[in-house]
């Protein structure tokens, strides 16, 4: 497991390329038979990968330091690859490309499983800590409640599903979903916002091997990017703006955790605020 602390909004200010790519750009998330894990202590969000094709691969971490892994904490789970099974204490749930499980708080064996090796399942995984114990639930995207933003003249027309939040899955604190940007949409986010009582984790994917997107962050007085390739995560504490464009169509999924658990909390920034 890999340990990011904070980065304070003053330092930021001044890191050079490879200090904000290594403070907030996760590049490696999904590895054949392993969990691999990232610790931000921005509001303590786990981030990890796992694409099990040997073998299953366990939800598990000692230097979480619990008993295991969900012991304080709730987990979503989105699979980006192949079709897959999640049992969590013997309950199986089949997900296909684009389904969510939440697990609750709890839940003490959790196995990701792939349906086949050739075109095995892709586990991006967000958890963060939890107070309280909510039912498991597989959410599918035609599940998920669609909001429609953007336009096509501001190519940033998308479709964000929330799978995760108040009216959805129910959970302590996390927040997820995914956006999906309209056919020559790039933009995403954009005006931007930032809310002040949640942090938040992108992970973009669905690029080809070529595309990038500049992610841009900061605080809207003093952005800064990073180029970021095909499913690779941002970190973006609750002071930063998040948003991107691609050079060609890409897919994100955010999750948001924190004080409120109110998706709408959002300032959003002016244009001309923007520096
Ligand atoms: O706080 C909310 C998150 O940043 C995302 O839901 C925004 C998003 O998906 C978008 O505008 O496309
Ligand atoms: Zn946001």
């Amino acid at each position: 497991m890999e340990t990011r602390h904070c980065a304070s909004r003053n330092e930021t200010k001044r890191f050079t390329t490879e200090e904000l790519r290594s403070a907030y750009l996760i590049e490696s998330l999904f590895e054949a038979d392993r969990l691999t894990l990232t610790y931000t202590h921005e509001d303590r969000m786990l981030i990890g990968g796992a694409v099990p094709v040997k073998e299953p691969v366990i939800l598990a971490e000692p230097d979480i330091k619990t008993g295991y892994f969900l012991e304080r904490r709730e987990a979503g789970i989105i699979n980006i690859g192949g079709p897959g099974t999640i049992e969590a204490d013997g309950e199986a749930f089949h997900l296909q490309s684009k389904d969510c499980l939440y697990l609750g708080m709890g839940k003490k064996e959790v196995v990701l499983k792939s349906e086949n090796p050739q075109h095995p399942a892709r586990y991006y995984i967000l958890s963060t800590l939890a107070h309280k114990e909510f039912p498991a639930v597989k959410i599918g995207i035609d599940e998920a409640a669609p909001v429609h933003l953007g336009e096509e003249k501001n190519s940033n027309k998308r479709t964000i599903y929330k799978y995760i939040h108040a009216g959805g899955a129910q959970s302590s604190q996390l927040m997820m979903g995914m956006t999906l940007l309209a056919p020559n949409c790039m933009w995403n986010t954009m005006p931007a916002h930032i809310h002040d009582r949640r942090s938040e984790v992108y992970l973009y994917f669905d690029m080809d091997v070529d595309t990038r997107v500049f992610h841009f962050m900061g605080e809207p007085s003093e952005t800064r990017h990073l180029i970021v390739s095909n499913e690779q995560a941002v970190i973006s504490p609750s002071w930063s703006i998040h948003s991107g464009i691609g050079t060609s169509n890409y897919t994100f999924i955010w999750a948001m955790a924190g004080e409120n658990y109110t998706f709408d909390d959002m300032e959003h920034v002016g244009m001309k605020d923007l520096r």
